[in-house]
């Protein structure tokens, strides 16, 4: 293992951004942290202030400010890993700028948990056809984990995935801290489209919720969904997984019944009536959920896995099909 001192860019000025820039700051590996967010207002604040005005604002930050900047070439060239927190509707747009050359030996983090539009790619897929970035460069970080319980402290497990174990463990020793503990992953696709589909599946428990089912109704729901889940990335990625692992059936728990989660909130939303706009600009966060059901019914047109749980989702938020109609017809098909 490489134990000289590690240089990292964190890229998106969102929650997870700032919890993880937390993490790595707490974590005692010897680092340099550099920061990139496209808001210059946020990036002066940060710098004379250190806290984020927009999000996670009680965290202290710690990274010095001439390594905070717009200027995500400049932040990127500084680093040996580069950490992409940006939700994956808008990496195409932040990305613009860069080259597959300024990407060229760098390792690529995702904590994504999305699929870029028009593309319907996962990121690491996106990231080896468009920035030739290799798969034996690309690790994934996912897992049952709120950016608002990290401000906390609260004990959360993560889980870090690369085709290359010695990589993953590399950088899994840079995110260990009192409250965060690693698991190593060989697994990107599932930990990838896990991810994706958990908050797919988070807006139908939300919906279900803002409609009126109850506990009963959604421990059903979250049943089935796990199932969905599996045949899915099976079906994507047949390779031997045990899907009750926290970065499967964790994440999807943590998603679908937690206080912080925006994609449940989105969705209790819809469920109470409002409108996909007004749901959206009431948040000031992001729901990737309602940007991943549209790429999957794309990417399932290939694979033709039964998936009720994300047609009904889908019809509901792109054929503005009525929710509780919706969701009555979703029931008869549960088990
Ligand atoms: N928040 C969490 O607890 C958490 C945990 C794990 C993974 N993630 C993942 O991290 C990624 C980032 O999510 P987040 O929770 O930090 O987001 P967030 O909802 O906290 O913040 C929204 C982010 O989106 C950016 N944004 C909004 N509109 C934009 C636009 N038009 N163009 C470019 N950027 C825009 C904002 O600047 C901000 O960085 C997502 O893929 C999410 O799934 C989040
Ligand atoms: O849990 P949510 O709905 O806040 O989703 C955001 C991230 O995907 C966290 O896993």
């Amino acid at each position: 293992m490489n134990n000289k001192k590690k240089t990292i860019a964190v890229v998106g000025g969102g929650s997870w951004a700032t919890a993880n820039v937390k993490i790595l700051t707490d974590n005692h590996t010897d680092k340099e942290i550099f920061w990139w967010m496209r808001s210059e207002s946020a990036v002066q604040h940060l710098q004379k202030f250190k806290h984020n005005p927009n999000y996670l604002s009680s965290v202290e930050i710690g990274v010095p400010a001439q390594n905070i900047s717009t200027d995500l070439k400049r932040i990127i060239s500084e680093a040996e890993f580069v950490l992409l927190n940006v939700p994956a509707a808008f990496l195409k747009e932040a990305l613009k700028g860069i080259s597959p050359a300024d990407l060229a030996d760098k390792k690529i983090v995702s904590a994504i948990k999305g699929i870029v539009p028009d593309e319907n790619l996962i990121i690491g897929e996106f990231l080896n056809q468009h920035y030739d970035v290799p798969f034996d460069h690309f690790i994934v970080i996912s897992g049952p984990c709120h950016a608002e319980e990290v401000a906390l402290e609260k004990l959360s497990y993560l889980t870090i995935a690369s085709r290359d174990h010695e990589l993953a463990a590399e950088f899994a020793g840079m995110f260990n801290t009192r409250y965060i503990k690693t698991i190593v992953s060989d697994d990107i696709y599932g930990t990838e489209y896990g991810a994706v589909l958990k908050n797919i599946f988070a807006i139908a428990s939300g919906i279900c919720h803002g409609i009126g089912y109850g506990d009963n109704f959604q421990a059903v729901l979250i049943a089935n969904a796990i199932r969905e889940l599996k045949r899915f990335v099976d079906a994507v990625h047949p390779i031997n997984r045990d899907i009750m692992e926290s970065a499967y059936l964790g994440d999807l728990l943590v998603t679908a019944y937690s206080q912080f989660s925006r994609n449940r909130t989105f969705g209790n939303m819809i469920g109470k009536g409002y409108t996909v706009t007004s749901a959206q600009l009431e948040m000031n966060m992001i729901a990737e959920g309602y940007y991943a059901v549209n790429c999957l019914q794309q990417v399932n047109k290939q694979y033709k896995v039964s998936m009720p749980i994300c047609d009904a989702v889908y019809a509901i938020l792109y054929q503005k099909r009525a929710p509780a109609q919706e969701m009555k017809h979703l029931a008869e098909h549960l088990s």
